[in-house]
């Protein structure tokens, strides 16, 4: 198990590995390696000092003491590439630093929460884009100075909304994905869903982006320094480069080594941000750009029977109205103030169309309702807390502890980026505090009461490398891994073949009957609400319109809109005549 859990490290060496392979890539990161670790042991590599001159030595030639020779100044023009360097590679690593710090967190913050702050955070980023950098750099250089490092703090917060824009747009997109959803249901806080979910999709657009504005940052930082408005005195390769075109017609070759360092330091950043995408993109999983964005439907339970009656202790809920604010200030009511009610080793089957209300009901439960969402009024009491209007951080207790979730679409529900050991321990460890190791033994046995077969290899393997069935095994699994009272089943079986759905049913009905847990099943389908519930609640346009005991309510529906539902059940309807071609139809007429 403990090679399951460490699959996403292997799989990040692997995506280094392939970098390596990549000729490409190998080539431009061992050259930069070799640029950074000359320019960083300068002092012991360069024959003198940047700025030490002989003007009797001007425009020397290569010589042992001076193998690139001597400039117009009777400098060393080595030790003064290799002192440039660390200006320039600096103020580019300055640059780069300073849009992470701004762009990358408040990316991830608009992105994740929208809203105001989003709203915000875009308007000045798209203004700063607006502005021409190179003007605003000039008219920085004039205010604050010709430093060369405040230049590239400047420049830094100029491709900030660079990386802001970025991320925010991959997290924003993120966010809607289901294996987010499903992360926050079973327990883990904002923080680490985005540490673990959304941090690992944006980290492949983020390193590629800062070889791509290091590149730029050194050649914004040398086109200053050759128009002559950069550092001055200091040693840069720009600088190096606007001295030597001053003296072109007497001495060309000064103009090759600035421009060799430069060009090749961004040629190499280019060439490895190709490569890093290339290796990042080409995963044994469904690339990020590529995963679906479809949301799940809707879970939850109703009990109209349980009105004004002694209300159930683990679940109960009454006079639940959810409302969703329309852009006019006003409210749209989608549930109306319905009761419900799940005993502690009941299955509570909850039917209806689609558009009945039954998602917004378990979401409420959940405290998961979409933005703009919110539960108006009455009273939702889970385990024996109110939690209508408990705020986020109390809510997020609940769940996977007390209240878990089995989606309706395993395979969205799982992150692929991922093995399924991996995501059945996270939880465990945050949300009941084991160590790895326990968390690993316990994701074992898990699957092994799931009855999934040869359990570690399935730990070791990524969502894409299992079936639809197994993957559901997983997430019951996974909602079971804190020991929930509460189960809440959202058309666990609508994305699985008929066969598997049996299986996933007996799975659901052993566990019930073994955990004494309460299970609240939304399902439209009346053959699984007669197969496996004790009651059952049937929900029509935000109302429950009748509520009882499975047998009772399927024999002698009390609602019109009950039978009509019973009526629409095809095993019910008059068997149709085979099928026969048409001329043996019009023979027959
Ligand atoms: N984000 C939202 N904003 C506004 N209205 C919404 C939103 N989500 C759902 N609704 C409305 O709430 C009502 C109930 O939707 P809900 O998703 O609970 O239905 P459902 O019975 O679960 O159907 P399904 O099985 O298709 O998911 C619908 O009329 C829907 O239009």
């Amino acid at each position: 198990m403990s090679e399951g859990v460490q699959g996403a490290a292997a799989r990040r060496r692997g995506a280094f590995r392939r970098l390596l392979r990549n000729p490409l890539g190998a080539a431009s990161l061992l050259l930069l390696a070799l640029l950074v670790l000359a320019v960083a042991l300068a002092p012991v590599l360069a024959p003198q000092g940047p700025q030490t001159a002989s003007l009797g030595d001007a425009f020397a030639g290569a010589s042992g003491a001076h193998p690139l020779g001597m400039d117009s100044a009777g400098r060393d023009i080595l030790s003064r590439i290799l002192y440039g360097g660390r200006n320039t590679l600096g103020g580019a690593v300055l640059s780069v630093a300073i849009a992470l710090l701004l762009g990358v967190p408040s990316g991830l913050f608009a992105g994740y929460y929208a809203g105001k702050f989003d709203s915000a955070a875009t308007w000045v980023a798209n203004l700063v884009m607006a502005l021409p950098a190179m003007v605003v750099l000039l008219a920085s250089r004039a205010i604050l100075g010709s430093n060369p490092w405040i230049l590239m703090i400047v420049l830094g917060f100029l491709v900030a909304p660079q990386f802001f824009r970025m991320v925010r747009g991959i997290v924003a997109d993120v966010r809607g994905e289901a294996y987010v959803d499903a992360a926050r249901v079973s327990g883990l806080s904002d923080v680490r869903i985005v540490a673990r979910h959304v941090l690992i999709v944006v980290r492949g657009p983020v390193i590629i982006q800062v070889a791509l504005v290091a590149g730029l940052a050194i050649g914004l930082q040398a086109g200053l320094e050759f128009l002559g408005v950069g550092g001055g005195a200091t040693a840069t390769w720009g600088a190096m480069l606007n001295e030597a075109f001053q003296n072109i017609q007497r001495a060309p070759i000064l103009m090759l080594w600035p421009g060799l360092a430069l060009g090749a330091t961004s040629g190499a950043l280019v060439l490895l941000a190709t490569a890093l995408r290339d290796a990042l993109e080409d995963r044994a999983g469904t690339p990020a750009a590529a995963r679906p964005a479809e949301r799940r439907a809707a879970a939850g339970v109703g009990d109209a029977e349980g009105a004004g009656e002694k209300r159930a202790e683990l679940l109960s809920i009454r006079g639940l109205a959810v409302a969703y604010a329309r852009p006019d200030g006003t409210d749209a009511e989608v549930v109306h103030g319905i009761d419900l009610d799940v005993r502690p080793g009941e299955i509570v089957g909850l039917v209806g169309e689609s558009g009945s209300g039954k998602t917004q009901t378990a979401f409420s439960v959940l405290g998961i309702l979409p933005d703009g969402g919110r539960v108006s009024r009455g009273s939702i009491i889970v385990a024996g807390q109110e939690v209508a209007g408990l705020p986020e951080r109390q809510h997020r207790r609940l769940r996977g502890r007390t209240v878990a979730y089995v989606p309706q679409e395993p395979m969205s529900n799982l992150d692929p980026a991922f093995t399924i050991g991996s995501q059945l321990v996270e939880p465990m460890r945050h949300v009941m505090g084991l160590s790895r190791a326990q968390a690993a033994e316990q994701a074992l046995e898990l699957l092994r009461m799931v009855e999934i077969p040869e359990p570690e290899q399935v730990l070791r393997r990524f969502p894409h490398q299992i079936s639809g069935g197994m993957a559901q095994r997983v997430l019951i699994a996974g909602a079971m891994s804190c020991d929930p009272e509460l189960l809440i089943a959202d058309e666990p079986t609508t994305a699985l073949d008929v066969r598997v759905q049996a299986d996933v049913l007996d799975l659901l009905r052993r566990l019930q009957a073994e955990r004494g847990l309460g299970v609240l099943l939304v399902t439209h389908n009346l053959g699984v609400v007669a197969d496996l519930c004790d009651r059952v609640a049937v929900m029509n346009e935000g109302r429950i319109v009748e509520t009882g005991a499975t047998d009772r309510v399927l024999r002698d529906p009390q609602d019109p809109y009950t039978r009509r539902l019973l009526d629409a059940v095809l095993d019910d309807a008059p068997p149709r005549a085979p099928w026969r071609p048409v001329e043996a139809r019009s023979e027959t007429a």
